[in-house]
């Protein structure tokens, strides 16, 4: 790389630094202190506030992974919350997360997006991360489509390539570190939620449907994911442990979301864009790098919108919302 490209890239991510550091300065303390648990009501009110000032009524919430916020953009009928114009919510500090909520539709049908993520290496607890899934329950959401960026470990898998998500590894949570953390609050759910099908298998087969029809099936695999708590991506001893445990792609996020979600009884469907190949070997030189994520999720954001829309209209098409798996608080 020449100095001049070096040096733009530095100066690129000052900025980008100092746009962070911006939006995060009317908050006075970020850290992963437990202190300060939302509360029901102070969901409730923050649900309260969006309804107030939005027609639509959404049954189906949609997360963007890093370098995904197309999906959001393409929405029609759109209002806009960026995070910090709403009450008690995080603000996004990555680049490829916009920080904002999306309101709209997809062919028709009322979606409420986020159009960036909290991750826990931003400096936010896991309680915290996961509580826009929360207000989403509380606003009327049912069904969640996660999507994310992750490293492909499954040797099988390319660049490009989109993994179903059949079920997780929460390494964070080995550690006692979990978005349910606190006094379990009962009008979402369970003290001890069950998690063995987080991953609802009747979507996980229409996503395949949905990709056939695409013509995308080649470029569709289901597999495990694993979450560590980032930021830095893994050494080559950890990405070994972790295919020897049957992972097939990792990432920093998504699990606190699904663990959250399925507790207050929403179905959930997630996918992860894989970015880029894990290096899994000593004598194999490249290294992970967040441009590199956006770069690949940029090029598959076409194809990422046509799933995204026929995963839309077959929840709506189904009737799939409102059935007995709901749990209502
Ligand atoms: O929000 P996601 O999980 O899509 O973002 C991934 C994990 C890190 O935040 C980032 C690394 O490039 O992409
Ligand atoms: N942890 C992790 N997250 C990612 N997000 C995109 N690629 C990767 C990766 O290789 N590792």
């Amino acid at each position: 790389m020449s100095i001049n490209i070096l040096k733009e890239n530095n100066v690129r991510n000052n900025r980008l630094n100092a746009n962070a550091l911006k939006k995060v300065k009317h908050i006075s303390h970020i850290s992963h202190n437990n202190e300060n648990f939302y509360t029901y009501e102070l969901i409730q009110s923050i649900a309260k506030f969006l309804l107030d000032r939005i027609n639509i009524r959404p049954k189906i919430g949609i997360i963007c992974g890093s370098g995904m916020g197309t999906i959001a953009d393409s929405l029609t009928d759109r209002h806009i919350f960026p995070y910090e114009t709403i009450p008690h919510f995080p603000v996004s500090t990555v680049p490829g997360h916009e920080g904002r909520l999306v309101f709209g539709c997809v062919n028709g049908i009322p979606i409420m997006c986020m159009q960036g993520r909290f991750h826990y290496y931003e400096g936010y607890p896991l309680w915290k991360c996961a509580m826009p899934i929360r207000v989403m329950k509380l606003v009327g959401v049912t069904h969640l489509l996660a999507t994310n960026a992750a490293g492909g470990l499954n040797p099988d898998f390319e660049v490009g390539d989109i993994m179903i998500i059949k079920d997780h590894i929460n390494l964070m949570g080995f550690a006692g570190n979990n978005p349910l953390l606190g006094v379990n609050e009962d009008r979402f759910g369970p003290r001890f939620p069950p998690m063995n099908k987080a991953y609802n298998k009747k979507l996980r087969e229409a996503v395949h449907g949905a990709a056939k029809d695409l013509n995308m099936s080649s470029i569709v695999k289901e597999g495990v994911y694993s979450v560590i708590g980032g930021p830095n991506f893994e050494t080559v001893a950890e990405l070994n442990m972790l295919r020897i445990c049957g992972v097939d792609a990792v990432g920093m996020s998504t699990v606190h979301e699904v663990i959250t979600a399925h507790h207050c009884g929403m179905t959930v469907i997630a996918f992860s864009l894989i970015t880029n190949k894990c290096v899994t070997n000593y004598d194999d030189h490249s290294e992970a790098k967040h441009s590199e994520v956006m770069e690949a999720a940029a090029e598959r954001a076409p194809l990422i919108r046509s799933l995204v829309s026929k995963i839309v209209s077959y929840i709506d098409e189904n009737h799939l919302i409102c059935t007995d798996e709901i749990f209502s608080p």
